[in-house]
């Protein structure tokens, strides 16, 4: 598998820098930088860390077809693309189903929305007009980039749990990236992205809550806030799929919806933690990402937490996960 590493502006930008600089000297072979509008901008951050970065590929891990419009999203790609001589990646998905509504923005028709979206971006990157009346959402008349990546494409990875979204992945993307971390959901994911995909090359990223310390017991107690987290966002056909007290999620939700930390970490049990993270030492790390290619993962993006202490996690994983 290859190596990615997730990093959420939600640190000065600074940090941010070092981080990704990091993760670049340690041998990772992606970072993704994620897109929620209350944390630093995705993209004037990952302009900097283009310019500070040399050969880390680098994008949104994701941005989404709600709050711009494509046209823009494919400019902002475009730039970073320049800025970094090529080393850009698209990230891009539906958008948070639970920060969009905050800023007035419905989750409707979500896999009609990423297709055009998608498809219109495509086609700007290749500097021709795009003319879409026909599009039941981006109706473009004319629009043309006035400039060219510098890549001949640069490969779009559509963020993606649910199946009609897997599907679309499958078939508009050049890769997934998709929110889990256990077998069980790959079991559930890879022949949906496969039928879809049919022959084309295709990269699936296992974008996992990642917790790795030379202490397992370490390790495990980073990862449970994160996972309290997951559990309470989970759809509940996952919750079933991995056999989990809804008594327990509901705890969480409610301890998560006071404010009440102590309750809903509290209520977070090994079930979820194994089924929502991979968390362990060196050694259990390897093992657990060994049964994720099993499954056909062919990228292991490392997610938040990446660890208790980032830096040392970062070096644990250049020194002893990357082959
Ligand atoms: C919208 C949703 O798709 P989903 O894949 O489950 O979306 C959940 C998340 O993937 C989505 O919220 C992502 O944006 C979350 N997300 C991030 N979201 C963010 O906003 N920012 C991030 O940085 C971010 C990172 C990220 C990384 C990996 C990843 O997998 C997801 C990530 C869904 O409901 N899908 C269903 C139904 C979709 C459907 O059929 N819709 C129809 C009709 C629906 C209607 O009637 O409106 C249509 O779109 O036409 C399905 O796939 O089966």
């Amino acid at each position: 598998a290859t190596f990615g590493i997730e990093f959420v502006p939600n640190v000065p930008i600074k940090e941010l820098i070092n981080y990704c600089k990091f993760a670049e000297d340690a041998g990772l072979n992606y970072l993704w930088i994620t897109d929620h509008y209350n944390n630093r901008n995705v993209f004037e951050s990952l302009a900097l860390i283009a310019d500070k970065t040399s050969r880390i590929k680098l994008g949104p891990g994701i941005t989404n077809a709600f709050t711009a419009s494509p046209a823009v999203t494919a400019s902002a790609i475009c730039t970073v693309d320049e800025i970094s001589d090529g080393r850009a990646t698209l990230g891009i998905g539906p958008g948070d189903l639970s920060t969009l509504p905050k800023i007035g923005i419905p989750m409707e028709t979500p896999v009609a929305r990423l297709t055009e979206g998608v498809a219109v971006i495509k086609a700007l990157w290749t500097g021709a007009p795009v003319s879409t009346p026909d599009n039941k959402v981006f109706k473009y008349a004319g629009a043309a980039l006035a400039y060219k990546p510098k890549q001949k494409a640069i490969p779009v990875y559509i963020g993606a749990q649910g199946e009609k979204m897997l599907e679309t992945a499958g078939k508009i993307g050049d890769g997934a990236l998709i929110n889990a971390s256990n077998p069980k959901d790959f079991a559930f994911a890879v022949p949906i992205i496969k039928k879809a995909a049919g022959e084309k090359k295709f990269d699936i990223a296992a974008y996992t809550s990642f917790s790795i310390d030379n202490d397992s017991k370490k390790a495990k107690g980073a990862v449970r806030p994160v996972v309290a987290f997951i559990a309470a966002g989970a759809p509940v056909p996952v919750i079933q799929r991995h056999g989990l007290s809804l008594d327990a999620v509901n705890t969480i939700k409610g301890g998560l919806a006071k404010g009440d930390f102590k309750t809903a970490f509290g209520a977070v049990d090994d079930a979820m933690i194994n089924a929502f993270s991979i968390y362990g030492t060196p050694a259990e790390m390897n093992a657990k990402i060994a049964d994720l290619e099993k499954m056909g993962v062919t990228q292991i993006v490392a997610g938040s937490p990446i660890g208790g202490d980032k830096n040392k996690s970062i070096r644990l994983i250049g020194k002893y996960v990357i082959p």
